[in-house]
């Protein structure tokens, strides 16, 4: 076991040995530009751990459309402008597809093994054809009548107990990937299968904003001993991940011998590749799906929230909203997603909430995996790549978008067919793009649909409402208050029937 003295030393060296490489290697070749630098250290710890996005963008302005990061070994590359993202997540995907190395959620805790954070090879390759079967526009159409009946006890949650609506989006986001994925039917909140999956996502959360960690920056601490605090920490979150992806995996194994496994993603996958040496995969494939999808439950909640958020704010869109509904689907049913298609705005403002306020501001990073070009700056091997989609929504539709980008205005998505589609960055790039795109964007959709054909949003009776938002990887509105009240008596009713044919 190597001492105390002799890692710090060990650390120091290796940290000096990778500045002097990269000083040495830099002759000649052109860096993007960043914030000034210090020796060593460089100007790493400029990126901050909390809602870094809001200083990337703050940097455009001064730096441009890529802003390169270094210090400590490491090197980030910061992508402002949805063109970069395109030509270097996408076009160069084959350079730029590895994730960045997590020392401790990676390796000490063990998420290494998930798609999610998979080197970009063989191992990821099976995972993510696991995932193409189980998640393609087809196969998730069998998912309609899951994801309408979710939609519609969450109505029936908001018209019991509205001031409760952070508890009811935060349960329908857990409920739709649960019985998708494992056939687990969910009855509250504090179940604990939701509870632990909060408890884990949260630590996940916090652990994977780059530089959270020392370790992750000078990677040879980890041989510290276990009783150092992040040590003991990695332990614990090592513990509580493999319970995540192991507790609802051996329930279905086990339904399944027993021959009463209800629908499940997970059943599907073991009836398609017959279990056997697959089984590991199998366990975190759907391990990661059900990772990837708690973080859409949670980006499903963020996306939720932020739109009822919007619609307190700006009751014209909801009025406009709701008469599309009213006269497309009509008043005597729910909403359904086979009604996409046909309601324009109610898909605008779809599109709208994801630009307003992006749920994974700055994506999920990248790493490359050899040295490469782009607009003559030199991007080193290993740089970790961040798309900064925050920037796109805040900044990049001026100057010739002509709506103000802090207003929440779906119009901008009718009346102007060049302003890109939120959804072409929000789920992210090429070959690494959210394989739970087309279950995700049917969810939202259908939630959204079924609030504003059932319910009146509007800002709370006392004290004023100001957007707010968490500052984590997932970001989502912070703690607020509103109004929400059934549109009419009728449609209470309406609700409550369909409500009781949900068969789950
Ligand atoms: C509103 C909902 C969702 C949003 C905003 C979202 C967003 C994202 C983003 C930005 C990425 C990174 C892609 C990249 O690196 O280019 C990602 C990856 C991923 N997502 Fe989603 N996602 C959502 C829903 C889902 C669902 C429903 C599932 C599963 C059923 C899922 C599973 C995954 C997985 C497994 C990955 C890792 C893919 C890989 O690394 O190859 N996501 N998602």
């Amino acid at each position: 076991m190597l001492s105390l003295a002799e890692i710090l030393v060990g650390s120091a060296v290796s940290a000096l040995s990778l500045y002097l490489f990269f000083e040495l290697n830099s002759r000649g070749r052109h860096y993007a530009p960043g914030p000034r630098g210090y020796p060593i250290i460089g100007n790493i710890l400029d990126v901050s751990p909390l809602g870094p996005w809001i200083k990337f963008t703050e940097y455009k302005a001064r730096y441009g459309n890529l802003i390169f990061f270094y210090g400590l070994g490491n090197n980030v590359l910061v992508l402002n402008s949805l063109k970069a993202m395109n030509d270097l997540l996408d076009k160069q995907g084959g350079t730029f597809s590895h994730r960045p190395a997590f020392t401790v959620v990676g390796e000490l805790m063990g998420l290494g093994q998930s798609m999610a954070l998979l080197e970009y090879g063989n191992e990821w390759r099976t995972q993510r054809k696991l995932a193409h079967m189980a998640l393609s526009p087809t196969a998730v159409k069998k998912y309609y009548v899951v994801q309408e009946d979710l939609a519609v006890l969450l109505c029936k949650g908001l018209l019991i107990t509205p001031k409760r609506f952070f508890d009811h989006v935060r349960l329908v986001s857990s409920r739709i990937i649960l019985s998708i994925t494992y056939g687990l039917t969910i009855e509250a909140a504090d179940d604990e299968y939701i509870t632990h999956a909060d408890d884990t996502m949260r630590m996940i959360g916090k652990a994977t904003v780059p530089g959270a960690f020392l370790c992750d920056l000078v990677p040879i601490l980890k041989y510290l001993p276990s009783w150092v605090p992040f040590r003991r920490r990695a332990e614990a979150g090592k513990e509580l991940i493999e319970r995540l992806v192991s507790k609802p995996f051996n329930h279905v194994v086990k339904e399944m011998a027993q021959g009463n496994a209800p629908p499940s993603l997970l059943q599907d996958l073991f009836l398609a590749n017959s279990g056997g040496e697959l089984g590991h995969q199998l366990k975190w494939s759907t391990g990661s799906m059900y990772g990837g999808a708690l973080f859409s439950g949670l980006s499903n909640f963020a996306t939720i929230l932020t739109f009822i958020m919007a619609m307190a704010l700006y009751p014209e869109t909801q009025r406009l909203a709701q008469a599309e509904i009213d006269k497309i689907v009509g008043t005597e049913r729910l909403p359904m997603i086979t009604d996409m298609p046909n309601l324009p705005y109610v898909n605008a403002v779809v599109k709208e909430t994801m630009r307003w306020h992006p749920a994974l501001p700055l994506g999920i990073a990248r790493r490359t995996s050899e040295d490469s070009f782009y607009e003559g700056y030199f991007i080193p091997k290993n740089t970790v790549v961040m798309p900064n989609v925050w920037c796109i929504s805040a900044v990049a539709f001026e100057p010739n978008d002509k709506y103000d980008p802090q207003k929440f205005i779906p119009e901008r998505f009718i009346n102007d067919s060049d302003t890109p589609n939120p959804a072409s960055w929000a789920f992210g790039f090429g070959r690494r793009i959210c394989p739970g795109k087309h279950l995700a964007e049917n969810s939202v959709f259908i939630q959204i649909a079924s609030i504003l054909a059932m319910f009146d949003i509007s800002p709370p009776q006392k004290g004023e409402l100001k957007p707010e938002f968490g500052l984590n990887l997932v970001s989502y509105p912070a703690e607020f208050d509103c109004t929400i009240l059934p549109r009419s008596e009728v449609k209470a009713e309406i609700l409550l029937s369909r409500a009781s044919e949900c068969k789950l």
